[in-house]
């Protein structure tokens, strides 16, 4: 292993670590909103904090009583009930003191100071007691809160339009507002925290300005040393963590690497697992660099801030002893008045921690704020012309469509007709339209320009949940859900979740039963590994599960896009004759592949090529188009200077006549291979008896 690079010291923001550099490119910040809050935190002073609390104290207080109100008036009657017990309890010490102080026999002091003690013991007993309910309506405020406030996020964010969703600003943004979740259940703690500091502060205050108003400053006094040290210790422990972020944040990368399956093969074979160890192992040296530095620190500001309040404190009891001395304050009092400034000060602490927290909490907050106030700016719309029915016709009238971020169109002017009980094929290279088609054509995405109708009405005026409600999906890259079978499933339509005749249907036509029937525990296997209990299903296996997904739906349009890419040709053979079959059970079926020997049967095949829909028809229809002897169909975007019918001397992939082109190349392929893997096997024959070839001969 290399030796570790010398300690890393204060880090300026923005200097990546060597390993961060190589491994990384830099800093990790990626696009996460939250990262935004390093600034905020490093630059806010206390003083601009504390200006900020009473609007946190009513966000908090709202977001409070709209989560238990029940439980927030316990909360808020049990800590004022807190603080006038801790006010009494302290004019009864005082009292008890008093007692105690005056002249005359000692069991005759103590005999009078009794009444007082019991007092003292049960405003003791008293503020225990409101502590508890406090705390436990506290505990039970605090996680109705983290779930409503987590809810209201995660409901807008459940509807809004795929095409934000997908935006790296409005990513950063929900990002961000994840964080306030739990935020806002911490901000009710510190809130309390405060509230509670701030009652026993003021009980303390009180019964300190009735024995001396000078003792009030004094209170101040003592405690703002601590304060200091204690904004300070947490300003630099934030300033590290933020600066930092990004190198925890990529250790915490590599740590779930090197012991990830999925890249355990590569960590394996290739060597990467002592490279990536080493890398780690730098990181973590710096990390712990770093956290030494805080230490000494924090050691440093302690001694300093210590020695303050002890001064600051030798001075309060001097005064306190020369209003003694000067007798303009009892001895009980004085005594009073000492055990007053020690809770006092205790509570000032805690407090100025508190705020501290709380201003912390509340940037995550707001982040959870403004994430759902976007995502509801960005919803998909509830109200809508219900679609009870599903669509005889469904026509794209010059749609075309760009992914936002991207210079140019993925749709580019595409007109198209899909009848109800068709079979469409959508076939083109790579990159050529087809999935973005698909997902427009379930409501997915608007068009940029041009318009979708079912039966004539504009896809944009209809209620989009009603068009979902009519579409089935099976994507190429399909949701592998970490769930339970059944759940993997019956999650197309939850609501029949524990219906197991029509999931064993389900089953049986995705052809997935057989391996579903030998799970441990049958439909309730969880499908994913690394989990007691989970297993995990080959490609072709998981493709088969989504394809009983999309059947256990039940919808009038199915749309597959490569539905059978990982299954072999015996499962793809079968695949695409259920899918098929569908369609004649007045399903339409939208099928995206590049394997177009399927898609013989479509009643018609639309290819698109950089976005535009350049041919249409059946597949006679296009397999004749150009052909030397076959009719000369013009195919739409035929580029004007190609002669039409013109063969050329062998497949292409492009030019006009694409679909044929397409189908020659794949069919010479195939034969290619075929004819490829003949001496292949001949070779291997030969390899294995190595006697009768004249080689073998030789040598034998
Ligand atoms: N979510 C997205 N955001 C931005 N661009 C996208 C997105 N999805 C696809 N694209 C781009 O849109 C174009 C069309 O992609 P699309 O996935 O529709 O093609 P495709 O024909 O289905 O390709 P393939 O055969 O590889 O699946 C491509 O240039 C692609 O890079």
């Amino acid at each position: 292993m290399a030796s570790l690079p010398p300690a890393a010291g204060k880090r300026r923001p923005g200097t990546p670590t060597p390993p961060e550099q190589l491994l990384f490119g830099g800093r990790l910040r990626g696009s996460w909103g939250w990262t935004t809050h390093e600034l905020a935190r490093l630059n806010a002073s206390f003083l601009s904090i504390l200006r900020q609390i009473p609007r946190l104290f009513r966000h908090t207080v709202t977001l409070a009583w709209s989560a238990d109100p029940v439980a927030l008036v316990v909360v808020a009657v049990a800590q004022l009930g807190q603080a006038a017990a801790t006010a009494f309890g302290l004019l009864a010490t005082n009292r008890v003191l008093v007692s105690l102080f005056a002249a005359g026999p000692t069991a005759d002091r103590v005999r009078d100071a009794l009444p007082s003690l019991l007092w003292v013991a049960a405003a003791s007993a008293f503020a225990a007691t409101l502590r508890a309910v406090s705390f436990a309506a506290a505990g039970r405020l605090g996680p109705k809160v983290e779930r409503v406030a987590g809810l209201s996020m995660m409901k807008e964010v459940i509807r809004v339009e795929m095409e934000h969703i997908e935006r790296s600003d409005f990513h950063a943004v929900l990002d961000s507002g994840q964080h306030g979740q739990t935020a806002a259940r911490r901000l009710i703690e510190h809130t309390l925290g405060i509230v509670e500091a701030l009652m026993a502060l003021l009980a303390v205050s009180g019964v300190l300005a009735v024995l001396h108003p000078v003792l009030l400053p004094l209170l101040l006094a003592v405690v703002v040393p601590k304060a200091w040290g204690t904004v300070r210790a947490a300003r630099r422990t934030y300033e590290s963590v933020q600066i930092w972020l990004e190198h925890v944040r990529q250790q915490g990368a590599l740590r779930r690497l090197l012991i990830s399956q999925k890249a355990a093969p590569e960590l394996r074979v290739h060597g990467a697992g002592p490279f990536l160890l080493d890398q780690f192992d730098r990181m973590a040296a710096q990390a712990a660099d770093e956290q030494t530095r805080l230490a000494h620190l924090e050691a440093r500001t302690e001694l300093t801030t210590s020695a303050l309040s002890g001064l600051t404190a030798g001075g309060t009891y001097a005064v306190l002893a020369l209003l003694l001395t000067n007798g303009q304050l009892p001895l009980a009092s004085g005594a009073t008045a000492a055990l007053a400034l020690t809770s006092g000060t205790a509570g000032l602490r805690r407090m100025v921690s508190h705020i501290h927290h709380l201003y912390e909490q509340s940037l995550f907050m707001n982040d959870l704020i403004r994430a759902r106030e976007e995502a509801k700016k960005r919803a998909i719309p509830a109200a809508g012309v219900p679609v009870p029915e599903p669509p005889a016709v469904i026509e794209f009238d010059r749609v075309s469509f760009r992914y936002p971020e991207r210079a140019t169109p993925a749709l580019d002017n595409v007109s198209l007709t899909i009848r109800k009980g068709q079979v469409i094929a959508l076939v083109g290279a790579n990159g050529s339209g087809k999935t973005t088609l698909s997902k427009l054509l379930a409501g997915l995405y608007l068009p940029t320009s041009g318009a979708i109708t079912w039966d004539g009405t504009d896809l944009c005026a209809l209620r989009r949940d009603d068009v979902f409600g009519h579409v089935a999906l099976v994507l190429q890259d399909f949701q592998r859900w970490p769930f339970t079978a059944r759940a993997n499933v019956a999650i197309s339509r939850p609501e029949d979740i524990h219906d197991t005749t029509r999931l064993d249907a389900a089953a049986a036509y995705a052809g997935v039963d057989g391996v579903l029937g030998e799970l441990p525990h049958g439909w309730d296997t969880l499908c994913e590994k690394g989990y007691e209990g989970g297993v995990d299903l080959s490609g072709g296996q998981w493709q088969r599960v989504a394809l009983a997904r999309a059947y256990f739906r039940d919808a009038d349009i199915l749309i597959c896009d490569e539905p059978t890419s990982s299954m072999d040709p015996a499962a793809e053979i079968d695949a695409f004759r259920k899918i098929r079959a569908l369609a004649s059970a007045d399903q339409t079926i939208v099928l995206v592949t590049h394997r177009l020997h399927s898609v013989k049967e479509a009643d018609v095949i639309y290819v698109l090529d950089e976005g535009r829909l350049v041919e249409q028809g059946d597949f006679a229809t296009l397999m004749a188009a150009g052909a030397p002897d076959g009719p000369d169909t013009e195919a739409p975007g035929t580029p004007p200077d190609a002669a039409p019918g013109s063969t050329p001397a062998g497949p292409a992939a492009d030019g006009p006549h694409l679909f044929r082109r397409l189908f020659e190349l794949q069919s010479l392929q195939y034969r290619t291979d075929t004819l490829d893997a003949v001496p292949t096997q001949r070779r291997r024959t030969r390899d294995a008896t190595p006697d009768q070839s004249p080689a073998g001969g030789a040598t034998g």
